[in-house]
Order: C-alpha cells, then sequence, then structure tokens
C-alpha cells in the first residue's frame, strides 16, 4: 500500500497523521538523547575491585593476614596448596564470596558448598588458614573486612612464599548469602574431564584457554588422592592397560602406591614429581615428558589447542609467573558481589550472618 494512493479528499487527515508521526519520532530522540546525555549509574561500576579498598578501615590488612599465613606455611607446609585450592573452588561456585567456607546447619538436609562430593577431598589446613587469619582481622578491624577479601589475599601470599609471583590483590568483594551443595558439582572440573569440557566451564566464567593452561600450573604443589587417577594405571578407558601417555617410570611409582582396588584410600601422590612444595614451571615440562599426574592435566600437552602454550610455558618460568597472576586476579573477580542487597560482611566466615 502507497501513501500516494490516497485521495485529496483526505488530505487534512493525512497532515494529522505526518504531525502524529512527526512528534513521536521527536519523543523517541529526545527519550534517547536524554539517556545517553544522563547514565542511569553514574557511580563505580559495582562489580570494580581496589587494591586500596581498605587503606581508610584497615590499613594494616596485609599484614595481618601475612603474619598468619608465614606462621601456617612454616607450621603446615600444605596450606599453602589447601588455600590455593579452597579459591579456586570458592569462585567457581557462586564466584569468589566466600560460599565454601560456610558450614551445614547441624541436621539440615541442605548441605552447604564444603560437604559436597566434589569438596570432600578439600584439605582442613586451607579452612583453617583463613579461620585464624579472620580471627585477628576481626580482633583489629572488626566488622569490616569480608572473608572473600581475605581468602584472595591468603591464597596470593601462599603463591609467594612457596616461590611463586608476588601480585596485587584487589578488593572490596562481599561475602555470599548462599551456600548450596547441589551447586557444586556442575562448576567443578573433574580429574577426567576432555579439554573440551575444561574449555566450556572455564569460558562459562569468562575464563579463555590461556586461562585454563595457565591457572593449571597451581597443579605445581599440592597432592591427589589415588581414585583421581588410578584408572589411568591400569584401566585406561576400558582398555584393561594403563595410559600410554604415562611415562613407564612415573606409572611403577603410583602402582606401588595405588594398587588397582582395596588400596588405602587416604594415600596421595604430588601432582609435580620434582618439585611439589616449590611454585615453579615445572608442571609444565612434567606435561611434556609424560609425568602429568591426572588425566585433565596430561590432556592439556595432547591436544593441539593447548599444546603450544604447555610448551612456551615450561621454556620460560617469568613468562609463567606474570601470566599466572593475571589469571588468579581474573579468576579472584569472577561473579564478585558488592553491598548489602547481594552479600554480607561475615563475622565468623563459616555461618551466615542472622
Ligand atoms: C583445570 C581443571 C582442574 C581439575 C580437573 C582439577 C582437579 C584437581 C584434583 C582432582 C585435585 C586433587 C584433590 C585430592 O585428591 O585431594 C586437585 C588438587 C589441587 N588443585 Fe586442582 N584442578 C583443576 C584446576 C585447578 C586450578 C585452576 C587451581 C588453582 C588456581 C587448582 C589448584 C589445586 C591445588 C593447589 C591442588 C592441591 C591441593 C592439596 O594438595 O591440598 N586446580 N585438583
Ligand atoms: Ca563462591
Ligand atoms: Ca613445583
Amino acid at each position: 500500500m502507497s501513501v500516494s494512493s490516497s485521495s485529496s479528499s483526505s488530505s487534512s487527515s493525512s497532515s494529522v497523521v505526518v504531525f502524529t508521526c512527526l512528534l513521536i519520532i521527536c519523543l523517541i530522540t529526545l527519550h534517547i538523547t536524554m539517556c545517553v546525555a544522563k547514565p542511569k549509574n553514574t557511580t563505580r561500576s559495582p562489580r570494580q575491585l581496589s587494591i586500596d579498598y581498605y587503606a581508610k578501615v584497615c590499613p594494616q590488612l596485609e599484614q595481618l593476614v601475612g603474619s598468619v599465613t608465614s606462621q601456617q606455611f612454616k607450621e603446615e607446609p600444605v596450606s599453602g596448596p589447601a588455600t590455593i585450592r579452597l579459591f579456586f573452588h570458592d569462585c567457581f561456585v557462586e564466584g569468589c564470596d566466600a560460599s565454601i567456607l560456610i558450614s551445614s546447619k547441624p541436621g539440615s538436609k541442605m548441605l552447604a558448598e564444603k560437604d559436597a562430593e566434589d569438596n570432600r577431598d578439600l584439605r582442613g589446613e586451607g579452612f583453617e588458614t583463613i579461620r585464624k587469619a579472620k580471627a585477628l582481622v576481626e580482633s583489629r578491624c572488626p566488622g569490616v573486612v569480608s572473608c572473600a577479601d581475605i581468602l584472595a589475599i591468603a591464597a596470593r601470599d601462599y603463591v609467594h612464599l612457596a616461590g611463586g609471583p608476588y601480585y596485587q590483590v584487589k578488593k572490596g568483594r562481599w561475602d555470599g548469602r548462599r551456600s548450596m551443595a547441589s551447586s557444586v558439582a556442575s562448576n567443578i572440573p573433574r580429574a577426567n574431564s576432555t579439554v573440551d569440557q575444561l574449555l566450556k566451564l572455564f569460558s562459562s566464567k569468562g575464563l579463555t584457554l590461556e586461562d585454563l593452561v595457565v591457572l593449571s600450573g597451581a597443579h605445581t604443589m599440592g597432592f591427589a588422592h589415588c581414585d583421581n587417577f588410578v584408572s589411568r594405571l591400569y584401566d585406561y578407558h576400558g582398555t584393561k592397560q594403563p595410559d600410554p601417555a604415562i611415562d613407564p617410570r612415573l606409572l611403577k611409582e603410583l602402582r606401588m602406591s595405588c594398587p588397582h582396588s582395596g588400596g588405602n584410600t587416604d594415600i596421595v601422590a604430588p601432582f609435580d614429581v620434582t618439585t611439589p612444595f616449590l611454585f615453579d614451571h615445572a608442571y609444565y615440562g612434567n606435561l611434556a615428558s609424560k609425568l602429568g599426574l591426572l588425566a585433565s592435566d596430561q590432556a592439556l600437552f595432547l591436544d593441539p589447542r593447548t599444546k603450544p602454550l604447555v610448551q612456551t610455558l615450561a621454556k620460560d618460568k617469568h613468562n609463567f609467573f606474570q601470566a599466572f597472576a593475571e589469571a588468579m586476579e581474573k579468576m579472584g573477580s569472577i561473579g564478585v558481589k558488592r553491598g548489602r542487597k547481594h552479600g554480607e560482611k561475615r563475622k565468623d566466615c563459616s555461618m551466615h550472618i542472622s
């Protein structure tokens, strides 16, 4: 239907239509202009974190946490890997909000995250570090510092204490009001996850292929229980044969620690057979020598998408340290909550406020 087909007798009504159209266009333009000229939110983005967040209310925060982490590092060296992993498991479920630290209510059927199957191997030493640090911080700066920020600082401290990079931690996270065991399984990677599954999970958190490879370098420290890799030793993918991507000497050693069945379930093996307590780049060199512990570790060297980065990081410690610091900052900003509406500042990290 064309406009020129209208008769002359309807000229006055058509000018009304034209006028109305012009008015509507004007109103739309005015609305858009106003929206552009006056942004709704002129304050800082709620997700923005900053290094000096506690400068006024708790300037000695990092020293307080540091006194606990350095003491723990001397007395219980496994506190390092335990806390770094705790931070990872916190950030991947509900964001970095200390939801992992909540204890299940006694007698309640609704379990908290820490009691989920996939978190049952998180070591007590990580929780203990944060409990001690929080108690000290509360005694000096009551009611202002979140458990989520203390966890981020403690993880950084242990990376550095073990010989890894030092980086500034941005702060301003609030603690979460929710912690449900049922949210864990779909958000935590598994020892036998494929690279495809890992990439999918990491990208759902805003992390890239590079972040996956670089953050996996945290497996330069710490230990894993036999059940996470035992099928690689005896019956890889139902073949009744070991995984061909394990070095024969490592295979022999791991088989001695971990029998096919009926072994001691408390036995653990180091991720990095060369320097399990040192934060270095040996993890990547190990992958190139078939010394990866989990299928998910070794897969990073087998997959053509991730292999080149593994090779680069194996060659250059400085490059790894730089990339790890950046990736930890990125992981540390996943799902961050700000303000009373979305979060809380707990007094005891294991219990919600009210
Ligand atoms: C990429 C996928 C990942 C998978 C499949 C994975 C899986 C695992 C598994 C199965 C364990 C052994 C738990 C046990 O048996 O006690 C473990 C330990 C550990 N993970 Fe990961 N992890 C991944 C990524 C990460 C990331 C991103 C970090 C930190 C940035 C991390 C840090 C650690 C540390 C430090 C340990 C040693 C804990 C200890 O000795 O107490 N992992 N991981
Ligand atoms: Ca969390
Ligand atoms: Ca190492």
